[in-house]
């Protein structure tokens, strides 16, 4: 199911604005790839253009390459819904459909991709995507009761069991942990190291030490100044980057000494 994913000279556009510049990085099949770097550099833009969910905002647009396996998700023939299913996303703050039961919470986005299941063929799937987001023997009880009604890590885990439900390539997660607590995040980290086994991640984190725990490759990005494009400082081994980085600019910025 993982994908490779490449990015080729790749400019992204509020209207005239140009947010983020001459991106040109790969991730691996099977990996977990942590942006970060200060607010306002384009990490979140980047990735949504990375499921072509950018393109949602009036006037927002892209120029440049985003290849999967070798495919341009931006050429004409391409049919942008077809690529936010194949190329799941989870979101900041946990959003699941509050009214919705526990099950048809991780069967809505199957549902929304018009596709038939029958009864037996969903509630196995249920209990795959939960045992996959590691939430099944939470919930396992009460799976006709609201998603409202689980605590937040709780409900994040749901929406990546929602995430994974329609078997996604690629899972994009935005600050998935920034409002958890610190158990939760754990959970969401332990889970995200079991799920780079299936899957390409990327992830927006602004926390450094969780960047350090989960990701494989860390990708820096950074502002040139007020109103400048946001670019890729570098992307390299996680461990280089913490470690040795080749730009003063990363070092600064991994050893706080600004963002
Ligand atoms: N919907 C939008 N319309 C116009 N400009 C936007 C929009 N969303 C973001 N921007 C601008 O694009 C730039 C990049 O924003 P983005 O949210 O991608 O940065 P970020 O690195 O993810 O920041 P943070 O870490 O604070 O979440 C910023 O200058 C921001 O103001």
């Amino acid at each position: 199911m993982a994908q490779r994913i490449d990015v080729k000279d790749l400019n992204i556009y509020y209207g005239d604005f140009r947010a983020v510049a001459d991106v040109e990085m790969s991730v691996e099949p099977r990996s977990v790839t942590a942006f970060i770097g200060p607010s306002g550099c384009g990490k979140s833009t980047f990735l949504r253009t990375l499921n072509r969910m950018h393109e949602v905002i009036p006037g927002a647009r892209v120029e440049g390459r985003v290849e999967i396996d070798g495919v341009d998700l931006y050429a004409p023939d391409v049919d942008p819904v077809a690529v936010r299913r194949q190329i799941g996303m989870v979101f900041q703050r946990p959003n699941p459909f509050p009214t919705m039961s526990i099950a048809d919470n991780v069967l809505a986005g199957v549902r929304l991709n018009n596709r038939r299941i029958s009864k037996g063929d969903a509630q196995d799937l249920v209990e795959q995507s939960l045992r996959g987001a590691n939430l099944w023997n939470e919930v396992k009880d009460r799976l006709d009761r609201p998603g409202s009604g689980l605590s937040g890590g709780q409900q994040q885990r749901l929406c990546i069991a929602r995430a994974i439900a329609v078997k996604p390539q690629v899972l994009l997660m935005d600050e998935p942990c920034s409002a958890l607590d610190p158990i939760s995040t754990l959970a969401i980290e332990d889970l995200i190291s079991e799920l780079k086994a299936d899957y390409t991640i990327v992830i927006v984190t602004h926390n450094m030490q969780q960047a350090a725990r989960v990701s494989d490759r860390t990708a820096f990005f950074n502002l040139a100044g007020q109103g400048q494009p946001g670019k890729l400082v570098e992307v390299d081994d996680t461990s280089v980057i913490f470690s040795a980085p080749r730009e003063q600019a990363t070092e600064d910025y991994i050893s706080g000494r600004f963002g």
